[in-house]
C-alpha cells in the first residue's frame, strides 16, 4: 500500500507549463446532467447539493454519466523542520509510526477507506530528512519541491473516479498557516490554531514562527510556487502535484482538512480556476480552515468537527458522491413513474 519508488526529478518550469494548460470543464456533460436532474421524480433542486455534486462530477469526469465506483484515497506523509521549535503537541517520530499504522490497517483512514470501497495509497516522502525550518531558510529548494510535486502526480492514475487528498505531517499546520499568511495576507494569529492541540506558550511560539517565516521569505511572496518551496513541506507539494495531475486526467478531487486546503491555495494563487475540479470535503475544526475555504470560494460538504487529517474527511465525503450518483442513475423520471409534475 505504501508507494515509495524513487521520486522523479522535475522543475518549476515544467509545473508552470502544466499550470498554463489546465483543461476546462465539459459543459455539455454538465448541462445533460442538469436536464436529467430536472426530469427526475422530485421538485426541482430538492436534492440540494447532491444535484450540484453530480453536475460537478460530470463536468470534470467529462461524462454525462458520472461515477464514484473507484475512489482513491491518498495520504502523503512529510516531515517538518519547524517541529524543533515546539509548535506541535506531538513529536516528529509520529510520522513514521503513523505510516506504519496505515500499512498495518490500524488508522482511522483504513476504516474510512474500507467503508467506501476505496483504494488507499500512502505516499511516504523523505521522513528521515525533514524539510528545513522555514524561519532559518527555505523549507525546500526548488528541486526538492518540484520532485515532491512530481511524486504527487503519480497518484492520479487512469480509471480512478475521484481522488481524495490528505496528509500526515507533524508540524504541518504551522506550515499551512504560513502558506495562508503568505498567499492571503492578514496577521499570523488569523491563520494559526491548535493543530494537534497546542495552547498557551506553544501557541505563541507557533504564531511567532509563522510571522518570522513569512517575514524571512517576503522577497518571494509574489511567486506562489516559490512560496510553496519556502514555507511548505514535501507532502503539501505532493498534494499540489496530485491536484494538477488529476485535472489533466479528468479526475475530480476531494480535499481534506486545513493543510491539504492550504496546499491547494498555492495553485489557486497561480490560476483562479486551478481548483475548479476540487471540492473541500469537510470543514475542519481547525479555526482558520473556514476562512481559508471562504477565500477560495469553497463551501465544505460536511461539518463534523473533525480535525484528524490523513484524508479522513475526504474519504467520508465520498459517501455523499456515491449517494448523489445513485440518485441520478436510479431515480425514475416523472413520465416513466407516472407522477404528475407541478400544477
Ligand atoms: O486536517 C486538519 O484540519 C488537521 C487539523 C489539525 C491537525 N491535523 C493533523 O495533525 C498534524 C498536524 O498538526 P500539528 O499540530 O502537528 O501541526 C498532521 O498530521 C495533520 O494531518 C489535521
Ligand atoms: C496520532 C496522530 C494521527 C494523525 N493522523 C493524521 N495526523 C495525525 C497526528 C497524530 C498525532
Amino acid at each position: 500500500m505504501t508507494t515509495s519508488s524513487p521520486p522523479p526529478s522535475a522543475t518549476f518550469m515544467e509545473m508552470r507549463a502544466v499550470l498554463a494548460r489546465l483543461p476546462g470543464p465539459d459543459e455539455a456533460a454538465r448541462a445533460k446532467v442538469r436536464l436529467r436532474q430536472a426530469d427526475l421524480t422530485k421538485p426541482p433542486g430538492s436534492l440540494g447539493r447532491l444535484e450540484e455534486i453530480t453536475e460537478w462530477l460530470a463536468a470534470w469526469q467529462g461524462s454525462s454519466e458520472p461515477r464514484c465506483r473507484r475512489p482513491r484515497v491518498c495520504v502523503f506523509a512529510g516531515s517538518h523542520g519547524v517541529v524543533a521549535r515546539g509548535v506541535s503537541a506531538y513529536p516528529a517520530d509520529v510520522n513514521t509510526q503513523m505510516v506504519q499504522n496505515f500499512v498495518s490497517g490500524g488508522a482511522a483512514i483504513n476504516q474510512l477507506t474500507a467503508a467506501i470501497d476505496g483504494d488507499l495509497r500512502v505516499y511516504e516522502m523523505d521522513l528521515a530528512h525533514p524539510v528545513g525550518d522555514f524561519t532559518q531558510g527555505p523549507a525546500m529548494d526548488e528541486a526538492r519541491c518540484a520532485r515532491a510535486m512530481a511524486y504527487g502526480m503519480m497518484a492520479a492514475e487512469t480509471g480512478i473516479d475521484v481522488l481524495c487528498l490528505g496528509e500526515m505531517g507533524i508540524g504541518n499546520t504551522t506550515s499551512a498557516a504560513a502558506l495562508c499568511l503568505a498567499l492571503l495576507g492578514g496577521q499570523a494569529e488569523d491563520w494559526v490554531g491548535p493543530g494537534t492541540g497546542v495552547a498557551g506558550a506553544a501557541l505563541e511560539r507557533k504564531i511567532e514562527t509563522v510571522r518570522l517565516g513569512v517575514e524571512r521569505h517576503r522577497a518571494v511572496l509574489d511567486d506562489p510556487l516559490q512560496v510553496l518551496a519556502a514555507l511548505g513541506g514535501e507532502e503539501l507539494a505532493a498534494i499540489c502535484g496530485a491536484i494538477l495531475a488529476a485535472r489533466m486526467g479528468r479526475i475530480p478531487v476531494l480535499l481534506d482538512g486545513y493543510a491539504s486546503t492550504a496546499a491547494a491555495a498555492v495553485l489557486q494563487a497561480v490560476d483562479p480556476h486551478a481548483l475548479d475540479h476540487c471540492l473541500v470535503a469537510h470543514r475542519s475544526a481547525e479555526p482558520a480552515h473556514a476562512a481559508l475555504c471562504a477565500r477560495l470560494g469553497q463551501k465544505p460538504l460536511l461539518d463534523l468537527g473533525m480535525r484528524l487529517g490523513e484524508a479522513s474527511g475526504a474519504a467520508l465525503a465520498v459517501s455523499l458522491l456515491k449517494a448523489a450518483c445513485a440518485c441520478l442513475d436510479g431515480m425514475a423520471t416523472f413520465n416513466r413513474a407516472g407522477v404528475s409534475g407541478p400544477v
